[in-house]
């Protein structure tokens, strides 16, 4: 029989709760009141306004599992008991996470019910985070590369007033190294099948740099930007027609026309610096205009930055020199993402009145990149799963802990429910004093490498 709710399986095991979410893979299931979601991989109409108002002043379990439900939950409960409500989204990459945080977006956004200017912007934050953030991996055309939390802040109205977006972990190797069939960041590839010159459309004081990037050439064969994952395309993504988009997004947000054309520069910088090519001196450096260095400046840069010295000895800085080519860029675009949260943070927040009488409440969403589990796991995955590892034991905790040690206080007649706690694996990654994450730290701080 098929239920709504996992609770009142009578026989729980791993095979009866798969062969539920197995039957009801189209659907959403509950467990208490957490929600089971399994991506359908397509649209099915679920997602309309006549299911936001159908959705909307309704008790969990009055109608089938539904997003919408948790999001209706969240925001009655905290307009009844006036308290902030969190909502944890968590699952591995490919599980329906970013879309699960839009559909409850969408519906905060209509059931605060204004149509205004900041529900505007704050919808609109989501495909310019979308473009710097996200990016073509094997598991997912449109995998979130950062972690974010969003803070929706309402007025005692229940009405949409601001919002604030943090953001952390960024992967930011991936602007210089892609698996095959991954892609570098969406931004990177929006000017569609014209090669990128569409996103540098306007870069005319540098024409011949814009030439070099337009011809697809340098863009095709760079050895470490945009084409190293040997996949430029998405099937199902048009490039041309998300950058329009993005465009128009970035303007709601209040991005200057002067903004924008800096942050193309950089780009352009970034692709630039990935064609340096150590050849006689430190070869033919294109990314300089657009940095506001001159090509002394930026060589010494690099063999400064590569092993602390001013000589120039091509013989000694090459390898290292081409290490920072590697780190540089990285720098830059994680310096550019930040620039770009701070930004529409300054579009959407407003500060809480100092006046008592207008308190606010706030609904905060949890979305961050899911779990991932490779034949090679970078540094990158060990933090992305360590992310999840402690979301996993904040979610044992409060199921299982909190709710055992209650019973116990409460002297319920209870069998005690083994689990499989990480807390263990996470201390020795993470949390004792000596663990893991801190050797490789002490490790990286040595100036030459140490074995
Ligand atoms: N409810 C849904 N209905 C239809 N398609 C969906 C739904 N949820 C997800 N998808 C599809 O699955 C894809 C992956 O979903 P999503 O990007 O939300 O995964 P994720 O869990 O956030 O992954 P990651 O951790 O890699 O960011 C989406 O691009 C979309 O095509």
């Amino acid at each position: 029989m098929l239920l709504n709710d996992c609770v009142c399986n009578t026989t729980i095991t791993l095979p009866s709760s798969q062969v539920q979410l197995h039957l009801r893979w189209n659907t959403k299931t509950y467990t208490g009141s957490i929600l089971v979601a399994v991506n359908p991989y397509q649209l099915l109409p679920l997602y309309t306004v006549d299911q936001i108002t159908l959705y909307c002043n309704k008790r969990i379990g009055e109608l089938p599992p539904h997003v919408f439900a948790i999001a209706d939950n969240c925001y009655f409960n905290m307009r009844r008991n006036k308290r902030d409500q969190c909502c944890v989204i968590s699952g591995e990459s490919g599980a329906g996470k970013t879309e699960s945080t839009k559909l409850i977006l969408q519906f905060l956004t209509a059931i605060s019910g204004q149509h205004s200017w900041i529900e505007q912007q704050v919808l609109e934050a989501n495909p310019i985070l979308e473009a710097f953030g996200n990016a073509k991996t094997i598991r997912n055309d449109n995998s979130s590369r950062f972690g974010k939390y969003i803070d929706i802040h309402f007025n005692q109205n229940g009405v949409i007033e601001g919002a604030r977006i943090e953001q952390f972990l960024l992967e930011k190797s991936r602007v210089c190294w892609q698996a095959p069939e991954e892609r570098n960041y969406h931004i990177f590839y929006l000017g569609g099948s014209q090669g990128i010159h569409a996103v540098y459309k306007g870069l005319s004081a540098c024409r011949s740099f814009l030439c070099c990037i337009g011809t697809g050439r340098v863009f095709l064969t760079c050895g470490c930007d945009v084409a190293q994952g040997d996949c430029t395309s998405c099937d199902g993504r048009n490039d041309a027609k998300e950058y329009a988009h993005i465009r128009s997004a970035m303007k709601i947000l209040m991005f200057s026309d002067s903004e924008h054309w800096d942050i193309s520069k950089l780009l352009a910088a970034i692709l630039h610096l990935g064609n340096v090519e150590f050849e006689g001196r430190l070869g033919i450096i294109c990314a300089w205009p657009f940095l506001r260095l001159d090509v002394k400046s930026l060589e010494v840069l690099i063999v400064q930055a590569a092993d602390g010295r001013d000589a120039f000895d091509m013989s000694k800085t090459v390898m290292m020199g081409s290490h920072f080519l590697l780190i540089f860029p990285q720098g830059i675009y994680g310096r550019i993402f930040l620039w770009i949260v701070n930004k529409i943070n300054s579009a959407i927040f407003n500060p809480a009145s100092q006046n008592p009488k207008n308190t606010r409440q706030s609904i905060g969403l949890l979305d961050i990149f899911g779990f991932e589990n490779f034949d090679n796991n970078s540094f990158e995955q060990l933090c992305i799963n360590i992310a999840n590892e402690h979301l996993q034991q904040f979610f044992v905790h409060h199921v299982f802990k909190l709710e055992q040690e209650e019973y116990l206080a409460e002297h319920i007649a209870w069998n005690n429910i083994d689990f499989t706690d990480n807390h263990q694996a996470l201390e020795i990654i993470a949390l004792k004093p000596m663990n893991i994450i801190s050797l490789i730290d002490e490790e990286s701080k040595f100036p030459k490498v140490s074995t």
